[in-house]
């Protein structure tokens, strides 16, 4: 089993430092949630897993592989695939469009197979669509399978989103505050699609999020950040008694 381990990892931007020495590591099939005041380096820390950046020191390794020698088109190949806080899909494209191209880290492209739609490319051609459908079913988007992703309601563009993350079958999956925008019922729907996502289908869950209601329902373990920095780490409700995490709530505006 693999294992993401953020070790001593600085990151600034000209003179702030957004991520500064942080380090912290993810069990495998474990939720694992950052929390942070707006502005704590949250989304930095997945953007450097994602190699978006390159950290000035430190190293990030996923089953004890570096992945600062990847570009950020080939992290998924190392198994990690992840969600954005703005949802960012192709929007004029059908959904589940938007999951056969989520899936081309499973695509062997010869321009030859390609041209004569050889046996190997039908069978891999058959092989996406079945995983597009077996995800459009585990996450109940059947009815909207064909519809523009343009023209879907905000959650089930929350959820395609996710869709596409998961059809890459990924090892561990990224999501970017999954409840922002949501509504409660919604919200509450995300978590039991969190806890499917680790106990049905095996996959690591790393989680940016505010919703403390989500953090509390799903995370096996908590990391809270602020000003790049480590503040605490231990279960949902060890982290939030911290007096150093509620200092820095406090500070700040509230998540
Ligand atoms: N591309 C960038 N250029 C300059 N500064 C940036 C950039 N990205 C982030 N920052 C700054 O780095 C700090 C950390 O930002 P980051 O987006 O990682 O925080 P966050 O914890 O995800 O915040 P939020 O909860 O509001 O999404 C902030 O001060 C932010 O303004």
């Amino acid at each position: 089993m693999s294992w993401l381990e953020v070790e001593n990892v600085s990151l600034a931007f000209g003179g702030l430092k957004a991520v500064d020495n942080l380090s912290f590591s993810v069990e495998p099939g474990k939720v694992f949630t950052i929390i942070g005041p707006n502005g704590a380096g949250k989304s930095t820390v997945f953007n450097l897993i994602c190699r978006i950046y390159d950290p000035l020191e430190g190293d990030i390794r996923f089953g004890g592989e570096s992945l600062l020698g990847a570009r950020p088109h080939e992290v998924i190949n190392h198994g990690i695939a992840r969600t954005f806080q703005n949802i960012e899909l192709f929007e004029h494209a059908s959904l589940l469009d938007n999951l056969l191209i989520g899936r081309f880290r499973h695509g062997r492209f010869s321009p030859l197979s390609e041209l004569f739609f050889l046996p190997g490319q039908l069978r891999q051609e058959l092989e996406h669509r079945r995983k597009a459908e077996e995800v459009i079913e585990f996450l109940d988007l059947e009815g909207y399978r064909h519809a523009r992703v343009a023209d879907l309601p905000y959650g089930v563009r929350k959820k395609t989103e996710m869709a596409r993350a998961l059809v890459a079958s990924p090892e561990i999956l990224l999501l970017d505050e999954p409840s922002s925008g949501l509504t409660t019922e919604e919200t509450d729907d995300t978590a039991f699609v969190i806890e499917d996502i680790r106990e049905d289908l095996g996959i690591t869950v790393v989680m940016i999020e505010h919703d403390m209601k989500l953090v509390n329902k799903v995370s096996d373990k908590v990391l809270a950040i602020n000003e790049g920095r480590f503040l605490a780490t231990g279960s949902a409700s060890e982290v939030q008694d911290d007096p150093d995490v509620q200092a820095a709530y406090l500070g700040g505006e509230a998540a």
